[in-house]
């Protein structure tokens, strides 16, 4: 059995259970395919972020970066966990409001938001802006010209550093596309032009790596480039950083070759970086905030499929597919990501075979696990990806007008149904004749 699962995910008939449901159970219940959070993990999770801070005495946030999974129902589950969130569109933003999120714990993301997304982060009042260009401060001080009003803001600088991850979810490197540049003097300049802006109110600096990272020492690096900045900050304007924010990235298991840290481990090295540093500099210790998403709801997602068809061709590796694919996770296709599945009936069931495990779409790249071990399968049999929680489906498309699955959220044996599946009214229902 992979080591993925653990005996507690186990039922008394055998099958997998997720948040003290029957997995079999829901799958019937609400058909597949279907994505279900397990909330106890989610709330674990957050709440061994909590207590690393707690335990070394530092101000902070926990600030979930929603861009993992986004509906309603997890705005409200981190509100009661009383969390901040962070969000990168005026979608988003919508989401938040309408779960009642406070909005003075939302931080407003992203490197190229449009007039109409700042107007609403301003009109909604979010907690901050992170601002992440020229352009961007620019369009933020007219607006706040025009309305009259005030704002928190962050800078977002690139602190130089390529964390070992895909290169598509790298951010923290000198060319990426996000943020101020800090070796050219661009986090300089643009500290100049806030700290000239009446309206503006300067918390301090972000940063982040990149996502699915394992290494400690680039959460160290840009932990110990943002309390240098702040140093430089102070020193040259007399301009005292009050919150560090270091983002997210912090990896996750997905198979039994990973073996990440616990995700508080890279937070209790980050809170030691820059205590030192400060110490070191004589500076008082900021707020540190953090923005963890895929750590957050990665482990506790699991996408649950029915087996159809099966194709076998001697001398090749059999295709078994399932009722979902690349329209509910991507994740395969656009970074070969690797993930594990077990049958949801009986997950401890030794393999008989390897097999490909596809999805339904038109492409050949459809390929949710290449190679996997599976038990013989019939059509019908569950099948329960892990890990599937973060960037699935907030990244799900309607690709061959597919729906997207619903989303069920289990904890302590309830199951409560938070994202109704599509229907095909829904997939329609924007067109019009011509
Ligand atoms: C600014 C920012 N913060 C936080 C995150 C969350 O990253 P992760 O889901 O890897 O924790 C991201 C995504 O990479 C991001 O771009
Ligand atoms: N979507 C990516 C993560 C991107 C993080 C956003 N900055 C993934 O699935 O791994």
């Amino acid at each position: 059995m992979t080591d993925l699962i653990k005996p507690a995910d186990i039922n008394a008939a055998g099958h997998l259970q997720i948040g003290g449901v029957d997995a079999l159970d829901l799958a019937h219940k609400y058909g597949t395919p279907l994505v279900v959070y397990d909330v106890d993990k989610i709330r674990a999770t957050f709440r061994a972020f909590k207590r690393v801070f707690e335990e070394e005495k530092v101000p902070y946030a926990v600030s979930y970066a929603s861009k993992a999974f986004c509906a309603i129902a997890i705005y409200q589950v981190i509100n009661e966990e009383g969390g901040h969130v962070d969000v990168v569109s005026g979608g988003e933003l919508a989401t938040a409001k309408a779960a009642g999120f406070p909005m003075d714990r939302v931080s407003f993301h992203g490197n190229n938001k449009s007039p109409e997304e700042l107007a609403m982060a301003v009109d909604s009042g979010v907690g901050v802006i992170i601002l992440d260009n020229f352009h961007e401060i620019d369009l933020l001080s007219a607006i706040l010209k025009e309305k009259g009003k005030w704002a928190k803001v962050m800078l977002r600088v690139t602190p130089g550093i390529s964390a070992h991850t895909n290169e598509y979810i790298q951010t923290g490197q000198v060319d990426s596309k996000f943020g101020f540049d800090l070796g050219s003097g661009q986090a300089d300049r643009a500290l100049e032009q806030v700290l000239a802006d009446e309206r503006m109110d300067l918390l301090g600096a972000h940063a982040h790596i990149g996502s699915q990272i394992f290494d400690v020492r680039g959460f160290v690096g840009c932990a110990d480039k943002l309390a240098s900045l702040g140093k430089h900050w102070q020193d040259k304007y007399g301009y005292a950083i009050k919150v560090l924010n270091v983002g997210g990235g912090f990896g996750i298991r997905y198979t039994e070759a990973d073996q990440p840290l616990p995700p508080e481990e890279f937070v209790r090295a980050i809170i030691k970086e820059v205590k030192a540093d400060c110490q070191q500099a004589g500076l008082p210790l900021p707020e540190i905030w953090i923005e963890p998403g895929r750590s957050l709801v990665g482990q506790a997602g699991y996408n649950l499929y029915t087996i159809g068809s099966r194709k076998d061709l001697p001398g090749y590796e059999s295709y078994v597919a399932v009722d979902g694919g690349m329209g509910d996770n991507i994740r395969p296709a656009l970074y070969q990501a690797k993930y594990e599945a077990v049958l949801a009936k009986d997950p401890a069931a030794k393999a008989a075979e390897r097999v490909n495990l596809v999805g339904k779409y038109c492409e050949s790249g459809d390929i949710l696990i290449k190679d996997c071990p599976l038990p013989k399968t019939e059509p019908g049999d569950v099948v329960a990806m892990l890990a599937t929680g973060a960037y699935g489906y907030s990244m799900a498309s309607n690709y061959n007008r597919n729906p997207r699955p619903a989303v069920v959220f289990a904890e302590g044996g309830q199951d409560r149904l938070v994202v109704k599946r599509e229907s095909y009214e829904d997939l329609i229902h924007l067109d019009l004749k011509y």
